[in-house]
């Protein structure tokens, strides 16, 4: 991030205290639920939501890969039930260098949660919004549409009757690189940190080239409320690594899924324009290449037919 990048979202971020939710709320949106667990298996445990932000451009395998981590992390080690995963892409306010728009990036997101899970869903609440929103008030949102709206999950006795609801806890699930820039001077406000560390609190996973000690040195206030799961097989796929293979024409098959790769073919994302002329040129050269495969299968099989009518003595 570019130190004026930097600027604008701290003036952005400053200029929104306290924080409360007071966004309203765009035309035509409505909060996802379609997989959203609204009932505990276990009433003993604690409801919980991960809420993944970033640019997300584009979505790659390890910004999937990082909620079946904290899923097993919370199977093993924690009081912890989940119930359900978003991912909070960033809107096009925070004006960073790479950053597709929100409407690609949403639509990255949402065909990759389709083609390879069956819990994760998008938000599109912090994206499409016209500003810039902190991390602090994005968790308020969600807050707001499980807690204050839904009510919390349920508990259900052993006939399935409700007997009683418990909030929803949401975390920000995130890399420990994000974690690391918490300790940015001017990045995060303080307030904004201890609304998020402290009533919130974060699932950190570990990230190749941070150091996550360091890290989380200052941040120490709220270790209670912090959870580290370490990444057991290291895999530092980024974005940035994508966008770069693909300015160069690299392949980025089995590092992203296959959908969000036919999506970006599609609309020619993450191509400078010397590239996208080239782009529409390849494109053009698969689609006279598969004609002249296709016209030539027609051929061989018109020329079949006709040897097998001859063979079997039927006249043409
Ligand atoms: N390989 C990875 N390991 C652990 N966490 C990751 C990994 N890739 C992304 N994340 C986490 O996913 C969240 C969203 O990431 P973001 O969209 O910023 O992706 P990124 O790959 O870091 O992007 P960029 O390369 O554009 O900076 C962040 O919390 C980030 O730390
Ligand atoms: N003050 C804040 O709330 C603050 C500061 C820096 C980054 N962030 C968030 O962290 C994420 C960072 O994403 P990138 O790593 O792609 O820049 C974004 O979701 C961004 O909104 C929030």
């Amino acid at each position: 991030m570019t130190e004026s990048d930097k600027a604008g979202l701290t003036a952005a971020s400053n200029g929104q205290r306290p924080i409360s939710y007071d966004t309203p709320t765009y035309d035509g949106y409505s909060f996802p639920t379609a997989r959203l667990r609204d009932t505990l298996s276990d009433p003993a445990k604690t409801p919980l939501c991960l809420v993944a932000c970033g640019s997300f451009s584009p979505i790659t395998h390890l910004h999937l890969r990082i909620f079946e981590m904290a899923s097993d992390y919370c199977k093993l080690d924690t009081e912890f039930e989940i119930m359900g995963g978003y991912l909070s892409a960033v809107s096009d306010a925070y004006k960073k260098a790479g950053l597709a728009p929100a409407k690609h990036r949403v639509h990255m997101c949402q065909v990759a949660c389709e083609q390879t899970s069956n819990w994760l869903q998008v938000d599109t609440w912090e994206p499409f919004s016209p500003e810039y929103l902190p991390t602090a008030k994005v968790l308020d949102h969600f807050d707001y549409e499980l807690n204050t709206v839904r009510g919390g999950a349920k508990i259900v006795d052993a006939d399935g009757k409700e007997i009683g609801r418990k909030p929803y806890r949401i975390v920000l699930l995130a890399g420990s690189d994000l974690i690391m820039t918490m300790s940015e001077p001017g990045l995060w406000a303080p307030e904004d940190l201890n609304h998020i560390l402290g009533k919130y609190g974060a699932f950190i996973v570990e990230r190749a080239g941070t150091d996550i000690d360091a890290a989380l040195a200052h941040l120490q206030k709220w270790r209670d409320n912090i959870y580290v799961i370490r990444q057991l097989i290291q895999n530092d796929v980024s974005s940035t690594k994508i966008r770069n293979f693909l300015k160069q024409g690299m392949s980025v098959l089995y590092l992203i899924p296959t959908d969000v790769i036919t999506y970006i073919i599609e609309n020619g994302l993450y191509v400078d324009e010397y590239n996208a002329k080239q782009h529409q040129q390849s494109k053009q050269d698969v689609v006279n290449k598969i004609e002249e495969v296709a016209d030539k299968v027609a051929m061989d099989g018109s020329k079949d037919e006709a040897a097998s009518d001859a063979d079997s003595g039927v006249e043409a």
